[in-house]
């Protein structure tokens, strides 16, 4: 039988290649592990930084969710180590980069395209949220597209096991916050794996329209979103509209759940007979 693989990781195992992309927490390298010739992408993150930040337990909850995800629409971990100064992230190396270069490049996707690419969203939602872990961050600077043209949702530092009632400062864009996340105030922050719904809505939104339904001023987002105010404009089809009105629904519990998702006309129309 063959050797279980082995479980400690160093950074002579691997050949660096070139840079994939930068994120806030450090950059991302193709790499080659030596011996079996196989190729993934190593996140170096910077152990001071992680400390500034204060996210050193956000990434460790990220590799213990993440190392027990397997979906063809979600970004393997395979595994991590650690030297000194920095932590490495061993990942599936997405062949087609980053989603929102695409989006950028080509404004907005075409509804097929879209209809596609929720469709495997709403497949990968399915199997996080049947294993209690919600995202959190669901947003194009978070989805990879592979060699296929198949979409990995990546970057799980937001994720957490569902229902979340601790007080969480999100940083980065607020559009694609649910309104259950913005509102302050006094009662406890409960929310659960709802929040992905509507985040799916705001992401199928912005790859038909080519920018987020609620985009404005920071204090203008929060009160849209919490208001649920938006305008679809008149190029995107009624069964799309439909779809993404069911998605920014402000009450958590009347948004269309995942399985209708996948069986809503406007998915049914665009998928590839047997796919
Ligand atoms: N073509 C490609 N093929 C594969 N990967 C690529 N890029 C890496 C995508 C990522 C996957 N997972 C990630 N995870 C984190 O970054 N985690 C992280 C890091 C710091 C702080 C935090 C937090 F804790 F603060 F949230 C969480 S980045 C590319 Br481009």
């Amino acid at each position: 039988t063959q050797p279980a693989a082995p479980k400690q990781f160093h950074l002579g195992m691997f050949e660096i290649g070139k840079p994939l992309g930068k994120g806030k927490f450090g950059r991302v390298y193709l790499a080659r592990e030596r011996t079996t010739g196989f190729v993934c992408a190593l996140k170096v993150l910077h152990k001071s930084e992680l400390q500034q930040g204060k996210v050193e337990k956000q990434v460790r909850r990220e590799i213990e969710i993440q190392s027990n995800l397997a979906h063809p629409n979600i970004l393997r971990l395979f595994g991590h180590f650690h030297d000194t100064a920095r932590i490495f992230l061993i990942l599936e190396f997405a062949g087609n980069g980053e989603l929102y270069k695409h989006l950028r490049r080509e404004q907005r996707f075409p509804e097929w395209k879209a209809a596609g690419y929720i469709a495997q969203m709403a497949a990968a939602l399915r199997y996080l949220h049947k294993k209690h872990v919600m995202h959190r961050d669901i947003k194009p600077e978070n989805i990879l597209v592979g060699l296929h043209g198949e979409i990995k949702i990546s970057d799980f530092g937001w994720s957490v096991h569902a229902p979340n009632n601790r007080r969480n400062t999100m940083c980065g864009t607020l559009d694609y916050l649910p309104p259950e996340m913005i509102r302050s105030g006094r009662e406890e922050n409960w929310y659960n794996e709802k929040v992905d719904l509507w985040s799916l809505g705001v992401l199928c939104y912005e790859f038909l329209v080519g920018e987020a339904p609620f985009e404005d001023t920071p204090v203008m987002t929060q009160r849209r979103i919490a208001r649920g105010e938006m305008t679809v404009p008149g190029f995107v089809s009624s069964e799309a509209r439909d779809l993404i009105k069911r998605l920014l629904v402000l009450d958590p519990e009347k948004r269309i759940p995942l399985e209708e998702v996948q069986q809503h006309p406007w998915i049914i129309k665009h998928c590839v007979k047997g796919e």
